[in-house]
């Protein structure tokens, strides 16, 4: 009798503050899912994102995460790190999602200016054994890889787009659109809550 084999479901698990969400995120996200042939990716908005300050409330992230990525039957949103209290790792954020996936194959997807920091994450020798790293590239920053375990990370170049949640904080701050940069539900969003506004 031949015994059918069991395919491991392959998810991406993508990591980020997304104070607010932008084209940048989407486009790595969709392109690390065809490149290594992904089932799901998993949007894990930060809770304290330990080596950022002023960070927008999580609901206000959590939420403009959801509105962003509904669209695409592949995409999900985690709230693990949102609800977990203390500063965010990403230790804890690929042991829970491996509890609620147990049998999935995680591939971490992160942009050049992330993976450059990785070895100051806490607990980074313990990554390799829980997911497999993606390093994609991000216009200003170099993609290497240097000092990581060869087999824990892969190298993608996607399509570069030249935005970052900074600059949109700081166009709508100015009055300046983020129409295009952001999905139209974010930029209606951030109208709707007052986001990124002038501090009086
Ligand atoms: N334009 C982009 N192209 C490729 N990867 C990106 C891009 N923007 C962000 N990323 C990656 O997405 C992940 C989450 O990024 P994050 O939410 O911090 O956005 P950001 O634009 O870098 O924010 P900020 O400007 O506030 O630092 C990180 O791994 C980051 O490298
Ligand atoms: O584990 C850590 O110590 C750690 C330090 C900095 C960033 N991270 C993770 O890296 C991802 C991108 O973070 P950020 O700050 O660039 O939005 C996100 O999932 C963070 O939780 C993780």
């Amino acid at each position: 009798m031949v015994s059918a084999e069991v395919q491991r479901p392959r998810i991406g698990v993508m990591g980020g503050t997304f104070d607010p969400i932008h084209h940048g995120h989407l486009v790595a996200a969709s392109e690390v899912a065809q490149h290594f042939d992904l089932d799901e990716v998993i949007f894990v908005p930060t809770g304290q994102p330990w080596q950022k300050d002023n960070v927008t409330d999580g609901e206000h992230r959590y939420l403009m995460t959801v509105i962003a990525t509904a669209a695409n039957p592949r995409f999900t949103v985690s709230r693990v790190d949102i609800d977990r209290s203390g500063p965010t790792y990403t230790l804890d954020t690929l042991r829970d999602i491996r509890v609620s996936r147990p049998n999935a194959e995680l591939f971490f997807i992160s942009g050049a200016d992330a993976i450059a920091q990785i070895l100051s994450w806490k607990d980074v020798d313990k990554f390799w054994e829980l997911a497999h790293f993606v390093a994609v590239s991000r216009p200003g920053h170099d993609l290497s890889i240097s000092g990581l375990p060869e087999r824990g990370v892969s190298l993608l170049e996607v399509p570069a787009l030249a935005i970052s949640s900074t600059d949109c904080r700081s166009r709508v701050k100015r009055g300046f659109p983020v129409w295009y940069l952001v999905p139209d539900g974010v930029v209606q969003y951030i109208s709707k809550h007052h986001l990124y506004g002038v501090t009086e």
